[in-house]
Formats: C-alpha cells, structure tokens, sequence
C-alpha cells in the first residue's frame, strides 16, 4: 500500500472550507488566540477547529506564526487573549507539563533530547507524572517499583516500534538527527497522548530515514490519534495530510484539502508575499516560489526551460 492510499477521504468540515470553518469532529478548538512581539502580531487567529483522527499541516511562511500557535497551545508561551479547549476542556492558562498530561504532546524544531543522558532515560522522561508518583505510592516500595517496570517497558516497546532499542543504553547525543527526531516522536507517545503535535518532523532529516518517519505518523492515526505538524516540505504535506491550514501573517487565510488548498490564490499570495525579495523574472525565482506553494508540475516545467537555456547557452 503506498503512504497516500492511506489518507482520509471523508468529509471533515461542514460546509465551504474556509479560514475557521466548522469540523465535524474536532478535537481543539482555538478561539481569538493573540500574542503580540513588541507590537507585532505573531499570532492573531480569530477561530480554528482541528479535525479528530486526521493529519492536519500547518503550513505558511517563515514567521508566519506557526510555532509562536504551537507554543501557545501547548503551554509554552502566554498569549495576550484567547481561548482553546481540548476535547471541549479549556487548556489556555494550563502549563506545559500538565498540558501533556490532558492528552496533548508537542515536539520541537530543534530536537529537545538530552544529550548526556541515555536514550532509554529520555524515553522514561516522556512519562512524566501519570498518578502513580503520589507521595504515598512512593513510600510503598512494591507499588514504585511496579511502576518503574512498567514505564521501562513501555520505553522499550517503543524504542523497538522506532528501531532505537538497540541504542537504548547510548547518549542521546550519539544519535543522528533523524534518529533524534524518532527519539523525540517516540518519547512524546510515553505520555499516551490523543493529539501529537509535530514542529517540522522532516527538517534534518536524511532520505533513508524520512519514509520511516512518514510511516510512523501515519501509523498514530490508525492507532486513533490525531496529528496536527508543521513543515516546510510541500511533498511531505502533500502525501500524508489529511488537510491543511495555512498562516500568513499570525492570521489563518486558508485551510481545506490538500490539493485544493495548495491552489488556492490566498495561498499562492502568502507565498509569494514571503517572496517578495525574489526577482520573479528570474527563472531560478520562479522556481524556488513553485517549489514553496507545491506545484510540483509548474516547477518541472520551470525546471526543464532552465535545463534548455543552460544547454543552449552551452553552444
Ligand atoms: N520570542 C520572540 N520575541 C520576539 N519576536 C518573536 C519571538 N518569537 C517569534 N517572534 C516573531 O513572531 C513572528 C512569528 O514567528 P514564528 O517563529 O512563530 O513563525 P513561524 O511561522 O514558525 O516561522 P518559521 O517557519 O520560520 O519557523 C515572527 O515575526 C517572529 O520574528
């Protein structure tokens, strides 16, 4: 089965697909959630539903604002207004460990592994408190050591599910960084999450760990959890999204399906707005700018008229 017959095809969104439109299912639901850098609106989305058990792309220029949300969302920053429920329980004010807690786990950009301890003591990190740490349960031998078992196990299913159980006992700092991105992704599942919520999964990654890592998210939604993910990588977002939401500004300005969103003029704006150091009568300019907005046709073309020039010049 190839990785995009995996997608979903039911309707997720009831009515037209426009910014903030209705899910039939959501999960999170955000509501005027603004954070302002010395004036500067980062983050200034009036209303998004993120749909239940589907992967959702959250894609924009630099500095959109797409990890200034995931910071908020997540507890790791504080916006100057706003609301966001999960599963219909309010999170905003909620910190970021008891964020993961409710059920919503993030990982970063740069990965956050902890070099100098061993991948299997990241993993039993991931497991935060889950109840059994309470004062009594600690002083009742029996009960912590059952405990400490049971998460070292877990830690070690996972390790195995990712191919790092035989680096269990190595420093997280001899991973590679694609190694370290499954070591992050692997750690977040410690916590037993319904929402993972990935900060561009594939930057740094090599080409022989990225279809094992498109893998592994497709395989959290079978599992019944829900993705939402940042990323750059247009292709990656194409293959395994389910739908896309697009931020330009602090501001979502599109979300909808892959393939429509991908050509949808609000889209192609943002992109091109990002741009607006390109010389777009260039053909190399008009090629990274069809690269960026996913039209992998137009870049081909591009591509090839660039080939003819360069052979002609050669003459
Ligand atoms: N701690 C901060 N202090 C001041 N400004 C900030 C801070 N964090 C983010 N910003 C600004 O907020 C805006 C949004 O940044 P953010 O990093 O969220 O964008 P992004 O869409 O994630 O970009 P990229 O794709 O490059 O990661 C940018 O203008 C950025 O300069």
């Amino acid at each position: 089965m190839s990785v995009s017959d995996t997608t979903q095809t039911v309707q997720l969104q009831v009515g037209e697909p426009l910014p903030g439109v209705k899910k039939v299912d959501p999960i999170l639901v955000a509501d005027k959630v603004r954070r302002t850098f010395g004036g500067v609106n980062a983050v200034d989305v009036a209303h998004v539903e993120i749909p239940r058990n589907a992967i959702t792309a959250l894609i924009g220029p630099n500095g959109a604002g797409k990890t200034t949300f995931f910071n908020l969302l997540t507890g790791f920053d504080k916006p100057d207004e706003g609301t966001w429920f999960l599963d219909g329980k309010s999170l905003a004010g909620v910190p970021a460990y008891k964020v993961a807690r409710r059920g919503m786990v993030r990982t970063f950009q740069l990965t956050k592994a902890l070099s100098l301890l061993s991948v299997l003591e990241n993993m039993r990190l991931g497991a935060g408190n889950q109840g059994g740490e309470h004062f009594l349960s600690a002083l009742i031998p029996g009960l912590w050591r059952k405990r400490e078992e049971d998460i070292t196990a877990q830690a070690m299913e996972l390790l195995a599910r990712f191919k790092l159980d035989t680096k269990a006992d190595d420093y997280a700092a001899s991973l590679s960084g694609g190694q370290r991105k499954l070591l992050e992704m692997a750690r977040a599942l410690m916590s037993k999450p319904e929402l993972v919520m990935l900060d561009e999964p594939m930057a740094g990654v090599n080409p022989a760990l990225t279809q094992s890592l498109l893998g592994h998210i497709l395989n959290l939604k079978k599992e019944g959890m829900t993705v939402l993910f940042v990323e750059h990588d247009m292709h990656m977002v194409q293959t395994i999204a389910d739908w896309v939401i697009v931020m330009a500004e602090g501001k979502i300005v599109a979300e909808g399906y892959p393939d429509v969103v991908m050509r949808d003029q609000a889209v192609i704006d943002a992109y091109l707005g990002a741009h607006h150091d390109t010389d777009l009568g260039s053909l190399t300019g008009q090629l990274n700018v069809a690269k960026d907005i996913g039209d992998e046709h137009l870049a081909a073309e591009i591509a090839e008229e660039i080939a003819e020039e360069g052979a002609t010049d050669g003459k």
